[in-house]
């Protein structure tokens, strides 16, 4: 196909997604990108998947192993031409896709970081005219406060920052998580920037940690558009929707992710960032308690995304980051 040819437009374009409120409000955004971009005449079908992780709901995803847990059933139906499209957060998607499938599109990335959220009685105290002081972080936690969140990088780099801290797990989707919060269950939780912003909860963020304090999970913020690897219509369509930038940070962040083959059960954060036309990426690796910790950054041109990414995950394990993850492999 060449690219000035139309894509089949009459033809339904079924996207495949999790009934999640962030994972639908992801798949609907896309929907509308692509209507607006071809018109209202393209039929776009949303097909709900449930994934083994949204089985679970009892146990820590750490704990039942294996990054993928959002995905696999949503890329065996992708395989099978049960649907054409899916919508995936980034950071979610495994190292190595599915066998004949491919990431066809990069959209522009949501921010990066992640946010501190107060439940109602630490806000009284930490925010006295009712919004967050500026320099509000993980320190500003006063010793003994519990913390939600099931990530081992996020409980991992906040004890780092502030040892003093109780992390207690969290699970649920977004909405859920907050309503714990809510019900004072924790003192405050960890949560992704991204996915508050996208379901109009921004204004519940207190805080957006420093990437270069608190380095984000690799292509947190960044969306995933997967299909058929050879599937030349659905690859035309998303077209109009990437991103060069998103792409490039992306690049970065998912070769240090295949470098270290890092799934959820390793406290990781990589975090790729394009300033005056140089890109910068920073890694970490992080025993889960928070210490040792171990940081690299390299900068050079973007068109070396992917080796860059590559070379602050070897620098990490040079520097004896192997050893914290050897050390996490015998645990599982
Ligand atoms: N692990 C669940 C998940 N996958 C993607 C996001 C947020 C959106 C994104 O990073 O693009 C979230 C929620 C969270 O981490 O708070």
């Amino acid at each position: 196909m060449t690219a000035s040819t139309k894509p089949d437009l009459d033809r339904p374009l079924r996207i495949g997604t999790r009934a999640s409120e962030l994972a639908l409000w992801q798949a609907h955004h896309i929907r509308d990108r692509l209507r607006a971009e071809w018109g209202d005449g393209l039929v776009v079908e949303l097909v709900h998947i449930t994934t083994e992780g949204d089985r679970i709901q009892d146990r820590p995803l750490n704990q039942i192993g294996g990054k993928g847990l959002f995905v696999n059933a949503i890329e065996e139906q992708l395989a099978a031409g049960a649907v054409d499209l899916a919508v995936h957060s980034m950071k979610d998607l495994p190292g190595r896709l599915h066998p004949g499938l491919a990431i066809v599109c990069t959209p522009p990335r949501e921010d990066a970081r992640d946010a501190l959220v107060l439940g109602p009685a630490l806000r009284a105290r930490l925010c006295p005219e009712g919004h967050a002081p500026s320099d509000l972080s993980i320190q500003s936690l006063p010793a003994g406060a519990t913390l939600g969140t099931t990530s081992l990088r996020r409980g991992a780099l906040a004890l780092r920052l502030n040892p003093g801290l109780q992390i207690r797990p969290l699970r649920g989707n977004v909405p859920t998580r907050l309503r714990k919060l809510d019900a004072g269950d924790y003192d405050a939780i960890l949560l992704a920037t991204a996915g508050l912003v996208r379901l109009g909860l921004a204004d519940r963020i207190d805080a957006r940690l420093d990437p270069e304090q608190f380095c984000p999970a690799a292509c947190q913020g960044i969306l995933a558009l997967e299909s058929r690897a050879d599937d030349d219509r659905v690859r035309a369509l998303v077209a109009p929707l990437a991103d060069a930038h998103a792409a490039t940070v992306a690049a970065a962040e998912r070769a240090f992710l295949a470098r270290l083959d890092g799934g959820c059960q390793v406290p990781m954060g990589c975090h790729a960032e394009l300033r005056d036309d140089l890109l910068h990426v920073r890694g970490v690796i992080t025993d889960p308690g928070g210490r040792p910790c171990f940081t690299a950054a390299r900068v050079g041109p973007p068109a070396e995304a992917a080796e860059l990414g590559t070379a602050v995950a070897e620098l990490l394990l040079r520097l004896g980051a192997d050893a914290v993850l050897a050390a996490l492999a015998h645990k599982t």
